[in-house]
């Protein structure tokens, strides 16, 4: 078998390289301060955060752009009411909310028949008399944008030209994606007007707002608020924090928004939104909704127990290729996604599996998100059959259909150990998927194997080790 040992060689070079600018990251530089103490700095810490935020943010537009529809959860929606004496309302239907009727015609012509899961509780406490404050976590797709959408729009009154809402998001992208949501929903209320408050959008000095709800992001808002006064705060009835696990990435963005809450009336009806809610996130939610009433939906369970798990030792590269061209010849494989470590090699195995005649479709860091959307979204139609893409890149995508999928190298954190939690989410079924599937892990070094190992060892399941150069073993693992 032939040895590609120079591309081999430039792809460990990138990977080191990799590693290294990583370890830079993370590396404390020490210095005197102005008194002559020695303060530690985190030298690349500002870099790190910037490109933390970037990641998360990115992840998340990429999430709104693909999907089309809700995740369903079978998961309890945990409700922890301020006053628990107060009783628990949720409901079935949106005409129980009596909305105005434009906002029901909107409702339903997004093609929403019922309320969602975390829809059914958060609807009732935001839409009651008076407005509640409410924190609420539930992954992505769960319906949380449409929630506080509609809140916020039932509670303007249009005949009051000055800002009633404002909402903040992370970024400037994500603010037009919300945005997106509030012209669609106010579809039949066309005197309700939006503006936003991000970086770009240049008004006069002096100026004062009209339009009814403002969405922006936290420095820009600040701004208008503050220093050029073109909203003014104190008429703010409804303020919603978006994704306020992305936001928190951002120092700068956690002081923006706690400064902005500041100023609006003690009345104004605070919500807070996060796919995830680890303790930073909690903490900050405390300091911009006081007395809230919190939801919660957990992400549903992903297992292993459906999955047949292979690894496949080789000693290269293109015997690791070779390994999966024997795989695709010996059974048949709908589609297949496959996970490399760097983006040069996700772009060589991409070129060589084409070659070979596969469709194949091609996820690489270098594309902007809207690009990544659409690469998403033919593979999803079938238009290609095997994707390819580098483990970052993928972060997060769930892309159902796919039955098979090879980590041609397995997926490790920064630090360099395994990563479980992506090798989990890129092969687990939750319930609802439960459909059996295959995943194959290549194994090229003593370094690889050991990760190998410790994932063994994490989820308690043993892997099996196949053997591509018999036909009759592969074909055995389809079945
Ligand atoms: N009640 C509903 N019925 C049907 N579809 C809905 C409902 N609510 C929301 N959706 C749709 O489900 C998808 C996810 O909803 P939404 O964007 O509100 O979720 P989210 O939790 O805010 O996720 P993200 O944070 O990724 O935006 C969207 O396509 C939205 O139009």
């Amino acid at each position: 078998m032939a040895t590609d040992s120079w591309a081999l060689a430039v792809d460990e070079q990138e990977a080191a390289a990799e590693s290294l600018s990583n370890l830079h990251l993370k590396e404390e530089k020490i210095k005197p301060d102005a008194n002559g103490a020695v303060v530690k700095t985190n030298a690349n810490a500002e870099k790190a955060d910037e490109e933390e935020k970037e990641d998360r943010a990115a992840q998340s537009l990429l999430n709104k752009l693909i999907r089309s529809n809700l995740v369903d959860n079978t998961n309890q929606v945990e409700v922890l009411q301020r006053d628990p004496n107060s009783p628990l309302y949720s409901v079935k239907s949106f005409e129980e909310l009596r909305l105005k009727p434009q906002l029901l015609q909107g409702v339903y012509a997004m093609g929403f028949n019922r309320p969602s899961k975390i829809q059914e509780n958060a609807l009732p406490l935001m839409l009651a008399e008076p407005p509640q404050n409410l924190i609420a976590q539930s992954q992505s797709g769960t319906g949380k944008t449409a929630a506080f959408v509609l809140a916020m729009l039932s509670q303007v009154e249009p005949a009051n030209r000055y800002p009633q809402c404002l909402c903040l998001s992370p970024t400037y992208e994500l603010a037009l994606q919300t945005g997106k949501v509030i012209e669609q929903m106010g579809k039949f209320y066309p005197e309700l007007k939006l503006a936003y408050a991000v970086r770009g959008n240049k008004l006069e000095r002096g100026q004062k707002i009209s339009e009814h709800i403002v969405i922006g992001t936290p420095g820009t808002v600040l701004d208008w608020c503050s220093k050029l006064k073109f909203i003014d705060p104190k008429k703010i009835k409804v303020f919603v924090l978006d994704e306020a696990d992305v936001m928190i990435a951002t120092q700068g963005h956690q002081d923006q928004s706690v400064r902005i809450q500041r100023m609006l009336p003690r009345n104004c009806q605070m919500l807070l939104f996060s796919a995830t809610f680890e303790d930073s996130v909690w903490k900050f939610a405390q300091k911009v909704v006081p007395d809230p009433n919190i939801i919660k939906l957990k992400r549903e369970e992903e297992t292993l127990d459906t999955i047949k798990q292979y690894y496949v030792l080789c000693s290269s590269r293109d015997e690791k290729f070779q390994a999966l061209c024997n795989i695709y010849g010996a059974i048949t494989i709908a589609q297949a996604m496959i996970f490399c470590h760097t983006r040069k090699t996700a772009s060589w195995l991409a070129a060589e599996l084409s070659k070979e005649g596969h469709q194949v479709a091609l996820l690489s860091g270098e594309m902007v998100v809207e690009q990544r959307a659409a690469v998403i979204e033919r593979f999803r139609e079938g238009k290609e059959k095997v994707l390819v893409t580098t483990n970052v890149c993928a972060r997060g995508i769930d892309v159902e259909q796919v039955s098979v999928v090879i980590n041609f190298d397995l997926p490790v954190d920064k630090g360099g150990n395994p990563d479980n939690e992506t090798y989990l989410h890129r092969i687990g079924r939750t319930g609802r998927f439960g459909k059996r599937g295959l995943a194959v892990n290549m194994v090229d070094s003593k370094h690889s194997m050991n990760i190998l190992n410790r994932i063994q060892e994490h989820f308690n399941k043993k892997i099996e080790r196949l053997d591509t150069d018999d036909l009759d073993e592969i074909e055995k693992i389809a079945n």
